[in-house]
C-alpha cells in the first residue's frame, strides 16, 4: 500500500491531469483509487476533478467534500454557509483507506496550491500530508509536486518545496504538468533548472492536450511523459 498525494504551484497547473496520468500508470501494477477531499467550483454544472480523473483512467473516485463557487475551500464554504470538515478528518479517513488494503495506491488531489485553506481552521494540504505521513508507515507515503513549464515557475517551485521540506516532508519529484506545443526559451530552460534549484527529480512532462486525450491515448501518453519511474509503477 502506498499513498501519493499530488499538490502543486498553484490551481490549474495541471495537478488533475498528472493526478490521473499516475493513477494509469499504477493502475497496471495493481488497485488503484483517487481522493479529491475537497472540490470547489462546480455550483454551475463544471465537472469536477474526479470526473476528469474517471474519464481519462476509469479508475474508482472518491470527492469528499463540494462546494458551488470556484473560491479556496474555505472562502467557499463559508460563504456558502456551510461547515466542512477539518483536515484532519480528511488525514485520518486517508489513513483508514490506505489501511483497508483494498487498494495497492491511493492517490489524494489538493485543491489550488500547498497552502491553500482546505477548513475554517486554516488546515491545508500540508497539515493533511504531514498527519498522513506520521499515520501510515515510514515510505508509504510520496508527496508530488506539480508545477507550470513557464517564466515564474522557479520561484513558485522553489516556495513550495521549501515549505513542505520545512514541515520534514522530502517530495518525491516534481511533475510539469501542461508542456506548451511551442515551448520558448524560459520553458525550455526550466527542464534543467526546476531540478536544479530543488534538488528534485523532474518525474515527468505531461504535454498539453493530453487531457482531451482518449482512455487509451492518455494511458500510452501516461507511459511516455512520466519519465522517472515511481515505487508503485507496473515495469510492463
Ligand atoms: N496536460 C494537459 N492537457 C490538457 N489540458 C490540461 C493539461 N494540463 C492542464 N490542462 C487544463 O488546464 C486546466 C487546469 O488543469 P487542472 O484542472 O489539471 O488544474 P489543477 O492543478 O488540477 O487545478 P485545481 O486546483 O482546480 O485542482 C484544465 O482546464 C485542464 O483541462
Ligand atoms: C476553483 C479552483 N479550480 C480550485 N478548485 C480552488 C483554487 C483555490 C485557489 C486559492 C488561491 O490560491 O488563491
Ligand atoms: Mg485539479
Amino acid at each position: 500500500m502506498r499513498v501519493v498525494i499530488v499538490t502543486g504551484t498553484s490551481t490549474d497547473v495541471g495537478k488533475t491531469i498528472v493526478t490521473a496520468a499516475l493513477a494509469s500508470r499504477a493502475a497496471r501494477a495493481g488497485s488503484v483509487v483517487v481522493v479529491k477531499p475537497v472540490q470547489t467550483g462546480i455550483g454551475d454544472g463544471s465537472a469536477g476533478d474526479v470526473d476528469v480523473v474517471t474519464s481519462l483512467t476509469g479508475c474508482p473516485v472518491e470527492e469528499w467534500v463540494r462546494l458551488d463557487e470556484p473560491l479556496a475551500p474555505d472562502t467557499a464554504a463559508r460563504r456558502q454557509g456551510v461547515v466542512i470538515p477539518v483536515v484532519a478528518e480528511h488525514a485520518a479517513r486517508v489513513v483508514a483507506l490506505a489501511r483497508s488494503g483494498d487498494h495497492d495506491t491511493l492517490l489524494v488531489e489538493g485543491a489550488g496550491g500547498l497552502l491553500v485553506r482546505l477548513d475554517a481552521d486554516g488546515g491545508t494540504l500540508l497539515d493533511l500530508a504531514r498527519l498522513v505521513t506520521d499515520g501510515l508507515p515510514d515510505g508509504a507515503v510520496e508527496v508530488v509536486v506539480v508545477t507550470s513549464a513557464g517564466l515564474g515557475t522557479l520561484n513558485h517551485t522553489e516556495l513550495t518545496v521549501d515549505t513542505l521540506r520545512a514541515r520534514g516532508l522530502e517530495p518525491a519529484g516534481l511533475v510539469i504538468g501542461s508542456w506548451p506545443v511551442d515551448p520558448g526559451l524560459a520553458e525550455t530552460c526550466n527542464l534543467h533548472d526546476l531540478p536544479r534549484v530543488t534538488g528534485l527529480p523532474l518525474l515527468g512532462v505531461v504535454p498539453a492536450g493530453a487531457g482531451s486525450l482518449s482512455r487509451a491515448a492518455f494511458a500510452a501518453q501516461a507511459d511516455r511523459c512520466m519519465t522517472t519511474r515511481m515505487s508503485g509503477d507496473s515495469r510492463a
